[in-house]
């Protein structure tokens, strides 16, 4: 008995006494945040939508905002002006990211870019996916197969349409981006027979749960959420998948089969296996086994769920507001006319759709709070000392909801404000940073914005689009729940019209 009272005595010394540390000395110089508590530090204050609880929390402490999240220091970004300095200025000093448990059952050892730390072998890889993958003449290769997957989901909704049926856009949208993303990556189409869409969910299942152990290291062994194990058994799947696809190619080279689309990743990554390639010879890595799965898990991971909620995020703002809806319709008669689908060489003559997609990213950012990053040394910003190893998340949806930024008008759905506008999604300033910049931005921002543009300019062009009997626009839900990305909470169900006239397909 007296040896209970003691051990909990000593526990409970413990636990006050590293609170008393965490809050008095160690956050001196801190930037102001809200009281920590013992062990969670202020993950109570998180709520289920983190970017509008800091949102909240930020408009007390300011945009430069110290929070404690377990044992990890964090800091919150939550203006243009506070990202430059973090993002711009010491970009380098916060290019790294958190070690997380995830990455160390599906990245063989943090073998991708997404979750890797900073340092060379991220480097390289990184300039290798930039340079093999996803330069602008490799994603051109794909522009054939694009319209064809494009074509098919036209024809689907047409179909639909005849009868008046109620379409869920956010579904139809889904198998779009899995379809796409399927033939580029693999060469193979989604077909029922293959599990590629039943691990992406549970993908982006694993990547938005709250792991309490990454935060609160000493839970780690007890695997109270059960992550651990999940981690792993999917760890297995995808690499039992990634593993059957990568073999089928190099048989598929032996034996001529032609069941493949003539170019996708896959095969791109096995032309350039175990040898350097004149476009990166200064490369001091070697593309292997173990490294070509993290980058396409990464590529995965990246595609599916941005695209498909950007997509749907666009297409509900432009639902819910006809005169937006007609403008684009217009611009799309002028610049393509009536008797042919959008082409990819059409697009960069559609002013207005960039800035209804602008406008839709400021409201309704897919990434309200980026991807952490993390520092790699102690630094002083703004007067604050940020010390060594602090995650940094930059809350973007906190720029697009602030009228400092944009005005009192900030609230209503103007794509007009960018008109004759410098705001660019990579600078000069920070205020649209969807795909945030600097060393960890994203590099594959033009195939993102490539598939947004050609899919939201289709359906457009080629439908117009009610509701369910009885509701009106303003009736439509844009509410958002926070999963791996910020999507909306339920989904698009509406009625098409095709136009008739316009297409020849
Ligand atoms: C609407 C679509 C997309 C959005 C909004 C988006 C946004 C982002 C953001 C916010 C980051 C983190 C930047 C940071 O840490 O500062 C990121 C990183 C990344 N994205 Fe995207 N992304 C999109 C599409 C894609 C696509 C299509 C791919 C791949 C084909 C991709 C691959 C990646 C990769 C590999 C990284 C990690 C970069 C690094 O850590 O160095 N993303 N993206």
């Amino acid at each position: 008995m007296f040896s209970f009272i003691h051990t909990s005595l000593l526990v409970l010394t413990g636990i006050l006494l590293w609170w008393w540390y965490s809050t008095h000395i160690q956050r001196k110089k801190l930037p102001p945040g809200p009281y920590p508590l013992p062990i969670i530090g202020n993950l109570h204050l998180l709520g289920n939508l983190p970017h509008r609880a800091l949102h909240k929390l930020s408009q007390k402490y300011g945009s430069i905002m110290s929070i404690r999240l377990g044992s990890v220091n964090a800091v919150i970004v939550s203006s243009p002006d506070a990202a430059k300095l973090f993002l711009g200025t010491h970009d380098a000093m916060f290019a790294s990211r958190p070690k997380v448990q995830l990455s160390k059952y599906l990245y063989h050892g943090n073998k991708g870019i997404l979750l890797s730390e900073y340092g060379e072998y991220w480097r390289n890889i990184r300039k290798f996916c930039i340079v093999e993958l996803l330069s602008a003449a490799k994603l051109y290769g794909f522009a054939g197969m694009r319209k064809e997957e494009i074509g098919l989901m036209v024809e689907e909704i047409r179909v639909a349409s005849m009868t008046h049926q109620v379409v869920n856009l956010s579904k139809t949208v889904g198998s779009l981006i899995e379809g796409m993303t399927c033939r580029m990556l693999f060469g193979r189409k989604n077909d029922e027979t293959f599990i590629f869409s039943r691990l992406t969910d549970e993908f982006a299942e694993l990547l938005g749960t709250f792991n309490l152990a990454d935060y609160v290291p000493m839970l780690a062994p007890f695997d109270i959420q059960g992550l651990t194990q999940r981690f792993k058994s999917f760890g297995k799947d995808v690499d039992e998948m990634l593993e059957a696809l990568i073999t089928e190619h190099e048989e598929y080279k032996i034996t001529k089969v032609q069941n493949h689309d003539q170019m996708n990743f896959i095969k791109i990554l096995l032309s350039v296996k175990n040898k350097y390639s004149i476009t990166h010879d200064n490369l001091s890595i070697t593309i292997d086994r173990s490294s070509m799965k993290p980058i396409l898990l990464d590529m995965v991971a990246g595609i599916i769920h941005t695209s498909k909620t950007s997509i749907e995020w666009v297409l509900s703002a432009l639902i819910k507001h006809p005169r937006v809806m007609k403008k684009l319709q217009n611009e799309l008669a002028i610049v393509v006319g009536d008797k042919r689908m959008v082409e990819e060489t059409d697009l960069a003559k559609l002013n207005y759709l960039h800035m209804v997609v602008k406008e839709t990213f400021r409201l309704y950012p897919v990434a309200p709070l980026l991807m952490p990053h993390k520092s790699t040394d102690d630094i002083i910003i703004n007067g604050y000392d940020i010390p060594k190893h602090t995650h940094v998340f930059v809350n973007v949806w906190a720029f697009g909801h602030d009228p400092e930024v944009w005005s009192e008008n900030w609230a209503e759905f103007l794509p007009e404000r960018f008109l004759e506008s410098e705001i660019d999604f990579r600078g000069p300033d920070f205020r649209l940073m969807q795909f945030s910049t600097g060393r960890r931005g994203c590099p594959a921002m033009s195939l993102a914005l490539l598939n947004i543009y050609l899919a939201v300019s289709n359906l457009i062009h080629c439908f117009d689009w009610v509701l369910q009997i009885g509701m009106t626009p303003t009736d439509l839900d844009m509410n958002e729940k926070y999963v791996t990305t910020m999507a909306k909470v339920k989904p698009l169900l509406v009625v098409p019209t095709y136009r008739m006239g316009i297409l020849s397909i």
